[in-house]
This record gives structure tokens, C-alpha cells and sequence, in this order.
């Protein structure tokens, strides 16, 4: 640990750094003095060295080989941000296990703007009641992998906690041919893919002759970097334990 003036510097290392996002990161390092990029690795590189170099972890990359570098975040008592999407149930317990020992923070979005929606979708669902079909419809650039999106999910949480119920119970995926009628009370998710688009997500609340529409538009990758940035200095101060941006952001 460095100090800089009255400032705790904080050494951050990128997995996934050559990517989009990680690209975006280093960007956003760049904005504050009290940051440092530690280093990054993408598929192959040298995690042991990125760990030893670095106060906290940030995962912008694939699910795959996740769980081995959580072990590794937590044998060497580093701090990780998840943003990686896609997650398995599998995934989900490797992080509850890591949590054990170090911090973890895992989101599907780390934006202000979109863990505000969540709230806001929280509370619409549990004022509504199951009258009002939700469907939530997002789209993203064409190279972006699975689907539905991380935040669709996180939203798609967010109604459930609102009204109640489990999700995985609840959603309606990848409608196609005779799907029969909706069912009531189900959670539906829409995926389109397309373009340069960084992110815009939709949640509807539809019911007899009226609808509620919820939205987010990200316009560029930069709200995530500095949110994940945030959390991830945020982060840093926490006891073990699995976390979420709700927690950071106090919003639940
Ligand atoms: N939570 C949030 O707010 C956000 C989440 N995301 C998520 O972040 C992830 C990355 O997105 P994006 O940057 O657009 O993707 P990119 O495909 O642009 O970048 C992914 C990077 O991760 C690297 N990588 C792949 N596998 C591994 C691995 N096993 N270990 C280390 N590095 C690896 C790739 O390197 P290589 O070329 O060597 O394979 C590549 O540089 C996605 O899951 C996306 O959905 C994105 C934006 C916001
Ligand atoms: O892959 C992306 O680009 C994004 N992924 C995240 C998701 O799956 O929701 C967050 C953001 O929408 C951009």
C-alpha cells in the first residue's frame, strides 16, 4: 500500500485485459490519482504474477477457468471483482466458496444507472402483483457471446425479489415455435444482438390495455469501467464475503 497525499493508492490488476471492457478499464484507472494498473492477463498469461502485483482483482473476461482463478484470489487473500456474464449454477457456488475467505463482488452490470433500474423494477414488482405480465427485452453488439445478458438476468432478479418467487422457477427463454400461451407470472427475457450497441435493456410491465416501460441505455463502456473501478476500491475494504453493487451503492 502507497500513500499519495492523503490518498491510500490502490494497485488494480485487469483479467480480460485486452478486451473491451479491459481496455476501458485501463482508461478509467487513468482518471484517478489515487489508481494504479497493477497489469493484466488474458487467456494463458501469468496469473500468479498479476496476483502478486495487484490490492484487488477485477474479472472482465470468460466463465471459462473462472473458478480456478477465484481458488487463486483467495489462497493469496486478494479481493475480486466478478463482471464477467454467462455464469453456470457451478460458477455461482465457486463464488460462494471463494467468499469464504476474500471479498468477492459479483454483478452482471456495474453501472449506477442500472442497479437504480433494478430498484425501481424491484418496487414496481411488488406493487403490481401478478396481473402485470414482465418481459424484459435487451440488445447488444454482435460480438457479444451469451444471452440472455448478464443485467437481463440481474433485472429479471430483481422482479423475482420484488414479487417474492425464485427466478429460475418463473422465466420464459428463448420463445420459438409452439410455445404454447404465456404462463401467469412468469419472467420472460428477449435477446437481439446487432450492431455496436453497448448495452440497452428494457423491462415491461403489461397488463390489460396499459403497459410500464423501465429502461437503460448505456452509451458507451465507460459507465462500467468507472463503476467496476469504484466497487473494486470499495472492495478492498471489506471483510470476506460475497457482495453485490446494492451493497456498494446502498440501494437495497
Ligand atoms: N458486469 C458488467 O458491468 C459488464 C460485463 N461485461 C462482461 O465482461 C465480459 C468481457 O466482455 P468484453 O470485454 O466485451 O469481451 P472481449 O471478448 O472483448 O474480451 C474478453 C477478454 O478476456 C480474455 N479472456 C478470455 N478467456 C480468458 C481466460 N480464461 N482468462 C483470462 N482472460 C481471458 C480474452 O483474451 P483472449 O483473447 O486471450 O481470449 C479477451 O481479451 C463478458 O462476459 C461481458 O458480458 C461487459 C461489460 C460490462
Ligand atoms: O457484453 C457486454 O458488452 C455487456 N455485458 C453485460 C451483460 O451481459 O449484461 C453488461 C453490459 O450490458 C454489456
Amino acid at each position: 500500500m502507497t500513500n499519495v497525499g492523503w490518498e491510500v493508492m490502490t494497485s488494480i490488476g485487469i483479467i480480460g485485459s485486452q478486451g473491451r471492457m479491459g481496455h476501458a478499464l485501463v482508461g478509467a484507472i487513468g482518471e484517478q490519482e489515487d489508481l494504479r494498473h497493477a497489469g493484466g492477463v488474458d487467456q494463458d498469461d501469468d496469473f500468479a504474477a498479476l496476483l502478486a502485483h495487484s490490492d484487488v482483482l477485477v474479472d472482465f473476461s470468460s466463465p471459462d477457468g473462472l473458478s480456478q482463478r477465484l481458488d487463486l484470489c483467495a489462497e493469496a487473500g486478494k479481493p475480486v471483482l466478478v463482471g464477467t456474464t454467462g455464469l453456470e449454477p457451478a460458477h455461482h457456488l465457486s463464488i460462494d466458496a471463494a467468499a469464504q475467505a476474500i471479498a468477492v463482488l459479483q454483478t452482471g452490470n456495474t453501472s449506477l444507472g442500472v442497479n437504480m433500474l433494478a430498484a425501481l423494477v424491484k418496487e414496481a414488482a411488488t406493487r403490481l402483483g401478478d396481473d402485470w405480465d414482465i418481459e424484459i427485452v435487451e440488445m447488444h453488439h454482435r460480438h457479444k457471446v451469451d444471452a440472455p445478458s448478464g443485467t437481463a438476468l440481474l433485472l429479471g432478479e430483481a422482479a423475482a425479489k420484488g414479487r417474492n418467487v425464485t427466478l429460475a422457477d418463473q422465466s420464459e427463454r428463448g420463445r420459438d415455435g409452439q410455445t404454447g400461451a404465456r404462463q401467469k407470472g412468469a419472467i420472460g427475457f428477449a435477446s437481439l444482438r446487432g450492431g455496436s450497441v453497448a448495452g440497452d435493456h428494457q423491462v415491461i410491465f403489461a397488463a390489460d390495455e396499459e403497459r410500464i416501460e423501465l429502461g437503460h441505455r448505456a452509451e458507451n463502456r465507460m459507465i462500467f469501467a468507472r463503476g467496476a473501478i469504484k466497487a473494486a476500491q470499495w472492495l478492498r475494504g471489506q471483510p470476506a464475503g460475497r457482495y453485490d453493487m446494492t451493497d456498494m451503492l446502498g440501494l437495497d
